[in-house]
């Protein structure tokens, strides 16, 4: 429904849930399982349906930056990328980031849920407690019988909800990349599943993929058989512009922050309100979860007077804390002719190929640009280590990724064909912050992911460039890789440095700006069962509350996040 349905229908609802994201519809699926409670989402973007560039896997790199179903956010200028602004992608549509991200679907390790259960206090966000909402969450589509062992059966669910895939089409890349984890076996082992709880190696990438089109939690918690539910009702094209006091209790004098303020996503003074008969829960994620808060004046009380905001409830975290993985792509030109650089230069070839994926959705378009990821160490006797603590979460967490594909991702060179190793730091130690410098809920909010504030990220970043020419400089690959188009293995670490700067972005994995602390801390924004500190009635369920951030890419994390809250939910309600 929209807006006007909304404000038409007179409803009540016993929860209400902003943001129909990754972790808002998981929410909204599996609290409206009780046909006794009520469930409206409330998501600023429109509809996911009919979206080509969201549904084609391949297609994904165009869903954003810059597109109508992106928040289109930029950060402030980052010192440590020679003052570079840059996109900064979220999804604004049904789905949310779950609509529009690159699909790839890693759980992390065991370490990095076990250090969420240790900074929380609660033994129900380590690894073996979270399994089973990962098995819920998860349906697995495994391949064939007879195709190459690339997985580990007992690592997945097949009844979960969201549909998570192998690639089906293979790429010319991929049995190189296969064939250098037994030749350098020692720095770049094989792993037959990331997904195990130990990630470490280089694997097959399992993607949030269903038979050929993207999974998202708006195509899978939101499919058919739940958005017809009676009891669940999703509101689209509206902007929820704060949260506020409906009343305190008498009990224990805390204020309650049930009512939520909303308007068009269009924009305009008009402001409607509704107040949850059961609880309000924020899932607008990383930067939608702050933004909200401190425009409904929760956060640090001095900064929200600076702007004329007017604090209501003192949580200086609100925004702080904010970690991403800093993400870099190189390329070389190689000895092929079948890369995908192919397609994109040669509109033809491109037809023939949407043909394909549109008649049978299979085809190169079928699956994402990354076949294989790899997760690794520094070695123990690395200078990085002995000039700097571990910031990993653990022996099983990666300091930094490989991402392989086998070609340009994006629009390539003229002519040539070739390979890419992204790199990106997944232990990172910079720390950022999302702001507001004005009150106005349409005004973007100041994101600052501080990347490289810390030198260890930028040591593990050098570390990271320097493991990928490794890896092309494998035996197996000498008549395949022809020359880097980026930057040369001799080069100086100056030179390494100031091309890193001049090229890294974001991996688009903020998580922490809303961060779970201990009962009782004196840092943090919310407490182990995900309720905000210090306030009634208000909760928050998305990747903002993570503490750390995963040694992975955060969808899988968020989902399993989701999929618990719900569970705490449901027992608070019960
Ligand atoms: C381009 C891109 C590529 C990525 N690639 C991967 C990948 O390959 N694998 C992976 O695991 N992760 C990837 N990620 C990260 C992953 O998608 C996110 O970590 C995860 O989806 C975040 O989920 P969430 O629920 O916290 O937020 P979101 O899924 O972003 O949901 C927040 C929702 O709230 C809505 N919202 C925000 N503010 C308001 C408001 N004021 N009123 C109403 N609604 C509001 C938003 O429109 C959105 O729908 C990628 C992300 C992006 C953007």
């Amino acid at each position: 429904m929209d807006l006007t349905d909304l404000l038409a229908s007179n409803l009540t609802f016993d929860f209400i849930i902003v943001g129909g994201g990754t972790a808002g519809n998981v929410l909204g699926n599996r609290l409206s399982e009780n046909k006794e409670h009520s469930i409206v989402v409330i998501e600023a973007g429109g509809s996911n349906a009919d979206v080509l560039n969201i549904i084609v896997p391949f297609y994904a790199p165009r869903a954003t930056p810059h597109t109508a179903q992106d928040w289109n956010y930029t950060t402030i200028p980052q010192a440590g990328l020679n003052d570079r602004s840059l996109p900064y992608p979220r999804g604004f549509v049904l789905g949310g980031s779950s609509s529009v991200n690159s699909m790839a679907y890693t759980r992390g390790s065991k370490d990095d849920y076990d250090r969420f259960a240790r900074v929380s206090g609660d033994d129900g966000w380590s690894w073996q407690n979270l399994v089973q909402y990962m098995r819920r969450n998860e349906r697995f589509h495994p391949p064939p019988a007879n195709s190459p062992e690339r997985f580990d059966p007992a690592v997945h669910s097949l009844t979960g909800i969201n549909s998570v895939s192998l690639p089906k089409f293979l790429r010319d890349s991929d049995a190189r990349v296969v064939e250098t984890t037994s030749i350098l076996s020692q720095e770049f082992p094989f792993n037959i599943d990331m997904n195990s709880g130990s990630p470490l190696g280089i694997g097959w990438t399992q993607s949030t993929i269903n038979n050929g089109s993207r999974s998202s939690s708006a195509t899978s918690y939101l499919a058919p058989q739940y958005i017809t539910r009676p009891n669940l009702h999703v509101v689209l094209n509206t902007m929820v512009t704060r949260v506020q006091q409906s009343n305190h209790s008498s009990r224990t004098g805390k204020p309650i922050f049930q009512t939520v303020e909303f308007a068009p996503s269009t924009g305009g003074p008009n402001r409607f309100s509704l107040t949850a008969k059961k609880e309000l829960i924020l899932s607008a994620g990383s930067i939608g979860t702050p933004h909200i808060l401190m425009l409904s004046g929760i956060g640090d009380s001095s900064t929200l007077s600076s702007i004329g905001i007017k604090p209501t409830h003192i949580l200086p975290s609100v925004g702080r804390n904010l970690i991403d993985h800093p993400f870099l792509r190189l390329s070389w030109l190689v000895n092929s002719t079948k890369t995908f650089d192919n397609a994109e230069r040669n509109a033809t070839l491109a037809a023939e190929e949407f043909d394909e994926w549109n008649s049978t959705k299979t085809g190169p378009l079928a699956d994402s640009a990354s076949s294989q990821l790899g997760w690794l160490r520094l070695p123990p006797n690395s200078s990085v280590l002995q000039n700097f603590s571990d910031p990993s979460a653990g022996p099983l967490s990666a300091h930094f990724e490989l991402l392989f594909a086998n070609g340009i991702v994006g629009t390539p060179p003229p002519t040539g064909n070739y390979f890419t190793i992204s790199v990106a730091v997944v232990s990172p130690t910079s720390r950022g912050s999302v702001t507001l410098n004005s009150s106005d809920p349409f005004a973007a909010p100041m994101i600052n992911p501080n990347f490289f504030e810390s030198d260890r990220d930028l040591a593990l970043m050098r570390e990271a460039v320097r493991t990928a020419q490794r890896f092309v400089a494998a035996p197996n690959l000498a008549d395949y890789i022809l020359s880097p188009i980026s930057i040369n293995a001799t080069a100086s670490d100056a030179e390494l440095d100031s091309f890193i700067r001049q090229n890294t972005g974001s991996e688009d994995h903020p998580v922490g700006t809303a961060a779970m602390s201990a009962v009782g801390a004196d840092y943090g924004v919310v407490d182990p069962d995900l309720t905000v500190k210090g306030v009634l009635g208000l909760r928050i369920v998305d990747a903002s509350i993570f503490p750390f951030i995963p040694a992975a890419h955060t969808q899988a994390a968020c989902y399993t996040v989701a999929e618990r809250a719900a569970d705490l939910i449901k027992a608070a309600f019960n």
